[in-house]
């Protein structure tokens, strides 16, 4: 099992792998009013995602794409906050995207289910703030800050390097009393790495979940590498990120982290159908 809050998400249930629908809070894109505010476009989101067959919402305030710059910690609070008490209830396990403990803190107070920390838990009071809560921990790799990541990633052995980094946070948060079994690892595709990085992460994705022992969540909805392979813009790469999840799938993830849930969740039925019933 993984941890998850009030929910304990099954590990080895041999069927495909958890889909997390992405909510990205987006300030209000209309201030005109008599057009939605950034709580009812989120909620209705929200409510679109679940009637699709999310499994976990992932709640963003801080775009971490590369270059943009970052949010000041008033302004994610105010942006999260709101979205995760209206969604408190939904029958979902809901999960806050931040690398800042003080919005991991207020999230948890919040009875959030998930901490996705794209900085792996290394800012400081981090893993003070998560330790004493039942909610689930994705450590994610990520080479550099989102504002310069993507300029000249390099690695020796990119494989060995991220797993090298998810053990040692995994290493510090068992050091600080945090049960394993709230963990899941993640090798933060496109946060530090060029397209042969991210590819050898991929074709490796099986090997990380072994050494490490741990689920895994794999994240390349839209990305550039599936830009860099189909040759389409970000709004017409919904095919090649149902590609990468079904990738993702064969090689044992337990979570993919999407833009488009229905056809997700659609082509990981199909994919799972067509599969010995004990794979897993
Ligand atoms: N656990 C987890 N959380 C995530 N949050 C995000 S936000 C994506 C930001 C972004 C967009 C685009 C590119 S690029 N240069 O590859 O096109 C990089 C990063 N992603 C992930 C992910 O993967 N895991």
């Amino acid at each position: 099992y993984l941890q998850c809050g009030r929910f304990r998400l099954p590990t080895n249930s041999g069927k495909r792998p958890l889909v997390m629908g992405i909510l990205n809070i987006t300030p209000d894109s209309f201030s005109d009013g008599g057009h939605f505010s950034t709580l009812e476009f989120a909620l209705s989101h929200a409510e679109q995602m679940i009637a699709d067959g999310v499994d976990i919402i992932d709640i963003g305030g801080e775009s971490t794409r590369p270059g943009i710059a970052p949010l000041s910690l008033e302004q994610e609070l105010q942006r999260v906050m709101p979205v995760i008490y209206a969604l408190r209830d939904c029958g979902k396990p809901l999960s806050i995207d931040t690398y800042k403990p003080e919005v991991m803190r207020e999230a948890l107070i919040a009875e959030v289910d998930m901490i996705n920390d794209i900085n792996g838990f290394r800012a400081p009071g981090a893993i003070d703030v998560v330790k004493d809560s039942a909610a689930g921990l994705c450590v994610m790799h990520m080479q550099g800050q989102p504002q310069t990541m993507q300029q000249e990633p390099h690695y020796d052995d990119v494989v060995g390097e991220v797993a090298d980094f998810l053990r040692q946070q995994m290493d510090q948060l068992t050091a600080a009393g945090i049960a394993r079994d709230r963990i899941c690892i993640d090798p933060g595709f496109g946060f530090g790495k060029n397209l042969q990085h991210n590819l050898a992460l991929l074709r490796n994705t099986r090997r990380l979940i072994r050494e490490l022992d741990l689920p895994l969540l794999a994240g390349m909805s839209r990305k550039s590498m599936i830009g860099a392979i189909t040759g389409k813009p970000v709004e017409r790469r919904m095919a090649g990120s149902i590609g990468a999840a079904l990738a993702a799938a064969e090689q044992g993830a337990l979570i993919v982290r999407v833009h488009d849930v229905a056809e997700t969740v659609d082509a990981l039925d199909v994919w799972q159908a067509g599969r010995e019933p004990s794979g897993n």
